[in-house]
């Protein structure tokens, strides 16, 4: 026989030995047997051999009373041990005897609740009596009885209990002799018993089957009572199987409930409240399930697996997630199954419900960062690729589309390894954002490369309009403005075209395309304007310049020199005639080839009929020029207002005006320089008073005149030449004016009666006053030539070299033919 191990369940004051049972549980290893136990109470008058036939019967080591001191109580509380060698593992309980002289009135109360516990936890109650109670009216297994069907009957819907009766020292008579006797004993204990109306018919198998077995004295037939109790043991073998020893089982709980079971039971039984075993059997599945699944939770956080996954995937995605997750979820809950089987189904299932649901809670962060990782690393892995994929030149619409798709491909692969089967969790939400990501990704890309598209084309646009447009409008005339629209109209064609070409790689929507290639044309458009503004800002000036060109130069873009054989009104006209044609062009943008009248208006208000003179009024009402907008233009286009070319006009006439006066006043000097014809009343004096006179008049005016002139003419030369090499400087060429002036002088000088044979060279420190004044004039300052000649040895002496040995050779050619004159 196997060791046995017993210990005490209730102590004798009826407090539950909830150490020692979880010990013993662990000893005999009952929470592994699930529902294949038996539980086996024996219950009977004290002393009565109880222990000695369990020990007997099954192999324990109950106590027994020492025989040769007297009859006494050896048992108390009830003790608990294992029967040796008996499958499945059967419990025995060993009650503390009934009928006790130790306990008193008292005793009553344990043994109601000793019995009530043994109806309620065991499968077989071996009801120890002694043969000669039989048929008794004292029979002292009379009030047992009556206890154990009173107490039953505070069992809701209570097991059916197998009762053996054990009759000990059985006599002669045999067991078919006595059987029917107890039984009839029995019954009308039953029939005595106050039963509850509901089971006022109910028949005592209802709850019970009878079994009744009769042993000689152990004590003087031991070789028959050990026989006959082998025979019984026997019995016990696989009691619970059908058929077996073992009652209906209906309130039998799951060994690991047990211990639970047995102190709510015994808890339940002490505060003498009514004991419902279905109730008590769903309170024990419950409250056993928990703790099932509570360990199986905590073994699942404490797993070593889960741990290192818990912890690598908050630094990166891990290999396997869904497969290895799956197998630690399907370990730890058919570990909870295997447990909490024989619990209450409903409990049980309600139970693991939970415990998956915790067990997912704990599990859905990782999840989720497995998820997170996937869509971070193939959003990454997809701007690698896309970049590649453009850089080797690829489409933008094939490659974003291919790569898109590809990397949705691998997100799908990838995500199939972390899904977890039992969580039927979603990733569809992660997908839609990963999609949402790559394509806002293909939006920012694509938004940068038609930015550089549109930018380079742009730029093109800008360097073919800008320069020439500036350089058209330098040139402002009638043509001006067709040539930009020509100009505007083919560069813009050629870029739109451009464009087009490079936008049909990017897959866009024939609006979007439109819209860019419109804002193209306007940004051409834009640059002209600009430009144009720009030029309008400095139309003062170049209309100055423009005038300033035309008035101080010829045709041949030499300087003019008023001889007085010019027309300066009419150069005067032309100048400002052409100014204000530039003016008319700068006033307005005329891209689109609409007609205006500016022009015109502006000549008709700023240029009097004979189109030279200016208009100096201010601005009245009915001037066309009273107006902040011209009246076919729109303001958009507008660049110079009616208004401010009125003033720009003012301002240009004024400023040029006194080039206008500089102009008359040198040709009315040249005039009357020119002037050389004596005046008339000396023609009228030379014709009375002699044709001799006359001749010699003649000579020495057409000599003077030659020689004079020749001289002028060569300084004149020299001054030009000298300005065109540079090689005199500005302020000697002022002086060199003054000297040309002063043989214009010189010829003055022949005809004044202080000139003298004598003064046959010209003092350059000594030229006459009225060539200093021309001098000023003919250089615009008030300096003094004196001053500046005498500053510049250098320059005087350049002087002296070359113009004044030319002009004394004149001047000494002059003299002398005065002289020669003078004398014939
Ligand atoms: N006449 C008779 N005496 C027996 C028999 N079996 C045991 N005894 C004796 O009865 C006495 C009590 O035996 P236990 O086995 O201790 O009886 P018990 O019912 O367990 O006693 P408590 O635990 O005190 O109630 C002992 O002296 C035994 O030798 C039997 O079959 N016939």
């Amino acid at each position: 026989m196997d060791q046995c191990c017993s210990t005490q369940l209730i102590d004798g004051d009826g407090e539950f030995n909830v150490s020692g049972l979880e010990h013993f549980m662990k000893e005999v290893k009952l929470g592994e047997c699930g529902l294949s136990y038996a539980v086996v109470s024996i219950m009977g008058p004290q002393s009565s051999g109880k222990s000695t036939l369990l020990n007997n019967l099954f192999g324990t080591n109950f106590k027994e009373m020492d025989a040769f001191k007297g009859r006494s109580q050896t048992t108390k509380g009830i003790w608990m041990a294992r029967c040796a060698g008996i499958e499945p593992c059967t419990i025995v309980m060993d009650l503390e005897g009934t009928d006790g002289r130790e306990r008193g009135e008292d005793d009553t109360a344990f043994e109601k609740q000793s019995a009530l516990f043994a109806l309620a936890v065991s499968d077989i109650v071996l009801i120890n009596m002694w043969c000669h109670d039989i048929g008794r009216e004292q029979a002292a297994n009379k009030p047992l009885l009556k206890t154990v069907f009173q107490v039953m009957m505070r069992l809701f819907s209570p097991r059916k209990t197998t009762l053996m009766f054990v009759i000990r020292d059985k006599t002669r008579t045999p067991l078919e002799n006595l059987e029917p006797v107890l039984r009839e004993d029995i019954q009308k204990i039953w029939d005595s018993v106050p039963k509850p109306e509901a089971h006022k018919e109910t028949p005592l198998s209802e709850f019970f089957n009878v079994e009744v077995v009769a042993l000689s004295s152990y004590e003087e037939k031991e070789e028959q009572f050990k026989e006959q109790v082998a025979n019984l043991r026997q019995r016990f073998f696989h009691s619970i199987a059908p058929g077996g020893l073992a009652g209906d089982r209906r309130g039998v709980v799951p060994a690991s409930g047990f211990s639970f079971s047995a102190q709510q039971i015994w808890k339940v039984i002490k505060e003498n409240r009514d004991l419902d075993l279905p109730a008590h059997k769903v309170m024990v599945a419950t409250v056993r399930c928990e703790e099932i699944a509570n360990e199986k939770y905590s073994n699942f956080t404490m797993n070593e697996i889960w741990r290192h996954i818990e912890e690598s995937v908050q630094s990166g995605p891990v290999s396997g997630f869904g497969k290895k997750i799956s197998s630690l979820l399907d370990t730890c809950l058919s570990e909870y199954h295997s447990e909490a089987v024989y619990f209450d189904e409903g409990v049980r299932t309600s139970k693991q419900k939970q415990l998956e649901e915790k067990l997912l809670q704990l599990i859905q962060p990782a999840f989720h960062s497995m998820l997170g990782h996937l869509r971070s690393g193939t959003l990454e892995k997809f701007k690698d690729a896309f970049e590649k994929a453009l850089n080797s030149g690829e489409g933008f619409s094939s490659a974003s589309t291919r790569c898109t798709e590809s990397f949705m491909a691998q997100f799908d692969e990838a995500c199939s390894d972390v899904i977890i089967p039992l969580a039927g969790w979603d990733s569809s939400k992660t997908r839609d954002k990963l999609r949402r990501d790559i394509d806002a990704h293909v939006a920012s890309v694509r938004a940068a490369k038609l930015t550089e598209v549109t930018s380079m084309f742009e730029k093109k646009l800008t360097e073919a309009l800008s320069g020439p447009v500036e350089a058209l409008l330098d040139e402002a005339g009638d043509d001006t403005w067709p040539a930009i629209r020509k100009l505007y109209n083919r560069e813009t064609e050629s870029a739109i075209s451009g464009l087009a070409d490079a936008l049909t790689g990017f897959d866009m929507d024939e609006k979007t395309t439109e819209e860019m290639l419109a804002n193209l044309q306007n940004f051409a458009r834009s640059v002209i304007e600009s430009k144009a503004r720009e030029e309008a800002g400095r139309v003062l000036i170049r209309m100055k310049d423009r005038f300033s060109t035309l008035f101080s130069r010829d045709s041949d873009s030499m300087p003019r020199v008023w001889t007085g054989k010019e027309d300066i009104r009419g150069i005067t006209r032309n100048a400002r005639t052409a100014s204000l044609k530039l003016l008319s062009v700068m006033a307005a943008i005329r891209l689109d080839d609409e007609p205006d009248n500016i022009s015109k208006t502006l000549s008709a208000a700023l240029l009097d009929a004979s189109g030279s003179a200016s208009s100096n009024r201010s601005i009245t009402v009915g001037d066309p020029l009273a107006s902040s907008k011209w009246e076919e233009v729109p303001v958009s286009r507008t660049l110079i207002t009616p208004v401010q070319c009125k003033s720009l006009w003012r301002q240009f006439k004024s400023e040029t005006e006194y080039s206008v006066t500089q102009a008359m006043s040198a040709q009315e000097a040249n005039k009357r320089n020119n002037n050389w014809l004596p005046p008339p009343w000396a023609i009228v004096a030379m014709l009375v008073l002699g044709f001799n006179e006359f001749m010699t008049l003649l000579r020495y005016y057409c000599l003077s005149d030659y020689c004079l002139s020749s001289s002028s003419r060569t300084v004149t030369k020299f001054i030009t030449t000298s300005r065109q090499k540079s090689f005199v400087p500005r302020r000697d060429i002022r002086w060199l004016s003054a000297l040309q002036s002063s043989m214009g002088a010189a010829r003055h000088l022949c005809r004044i009666p202080q000139w003298s044979s004598t003064r046959d060279s010209i003092n350059i420190n000594e030229v006459p006053p009225h060539s200093h004044e021309l001098a000023q004039e003919a250089s615009g300052t008030r300096t003094n030539p004196r001053i500046h000649h005498q500053s510049s040895a250098k320059s005087r002496a350049s002087i002296q070299q070359h113009a004044l040995p030319r002009a004394q050779h004149y001047q000494q050619s002059l003299v002398n033919c005065i002289v020669r004159c003078h004398r014939s």
